[in-house]
């Protein structure tokens, strides 16, 4: 993952329950890195390894963790050099995740160390559709939950969200009914 992701991470930590807090995790996480540089690439098991730390020192579970992080994600992308990027990228919720794909693979042109996951929308009704979310990356599916949460926030559009299909459960891929309605 890019250094941005865990750069995110240390954000959200830091300004929701402060520096010290991160430090108690990066401890516990055993991850010595002093700065995280947004541009570099780090193995994906220091991202696992800080939500599991998290998790212990603040006493939520690692999937709790993981879907405020995608929430969070949203808007820190934004404020910090992605926010013409995701404007780029549509304006309401179901146009936005149609175009993800195409987001990743702009963001991938000048960074080709980006392993994106994809994103693929289907049976798209009025107020609903199904997103299919296929990666190389495990145990990322509350990251996504959280992402969904945090694209209703950004499009001011009321967002439910169901796991419809679980590769955990055996599929090929996870799946989820998104149920919107702009506010
Ligand atoms: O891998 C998985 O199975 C789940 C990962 C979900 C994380 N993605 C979230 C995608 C997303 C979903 C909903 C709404 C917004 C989303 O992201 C928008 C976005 C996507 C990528 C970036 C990005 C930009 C630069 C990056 O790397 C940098 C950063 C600074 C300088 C140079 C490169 C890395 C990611 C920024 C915003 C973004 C992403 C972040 C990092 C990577 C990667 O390092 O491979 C791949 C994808």
């Amino acid at each position: 993952m890019y250094g941005l992701v865990n750069k995110a991470i240390q954000d959200m930590v830091c300004s929701r329950f402060g520096e010290e807090t991160w430090k108690q995790i990066k401890h516990k996480a055993e991850v010595d890195v002093d700065v995280f540089l947004s541009m570099e690439g780090y193995p994906d098991d220091i991202t696992h390894k800080l939500v599991k730390a998290a998790s212990v020192i603040l006493s939520l579970s690692p999937k709790q963790i993981m879907q405020a992080f995608g929430e969070f994600w949203v808007q820190y992308t934004a404020q910090e050099g992605y926010g013409e990027m995701l404007d780029m990228s549509g304006d309401t919720l179901p146009e936005f995740l149609e175009n993800l794909d195409n987001l990743h693979a702009r963001v991938g042109v000048s960074f080709p160390k980006l392993q994106p996951p994809s994103f693929e929308c289907t049976d798209m009704e009025e107020n609903s559709l199904s997103l299919h979310y296929r990666s190389d990356r495990e145990g990322l599916t509350p990251m996504v939950i959280g992402l969904i949460k945090g694209l209703g926030t950004r499009f001011d559009t009321e967002v439910h969200i169901t796991q419809t299909q679980n590769r955990d459960e055996g599929a090929e891929h996870d799946e989820f009914l998104v149920i919107y309605k702009p506010n």
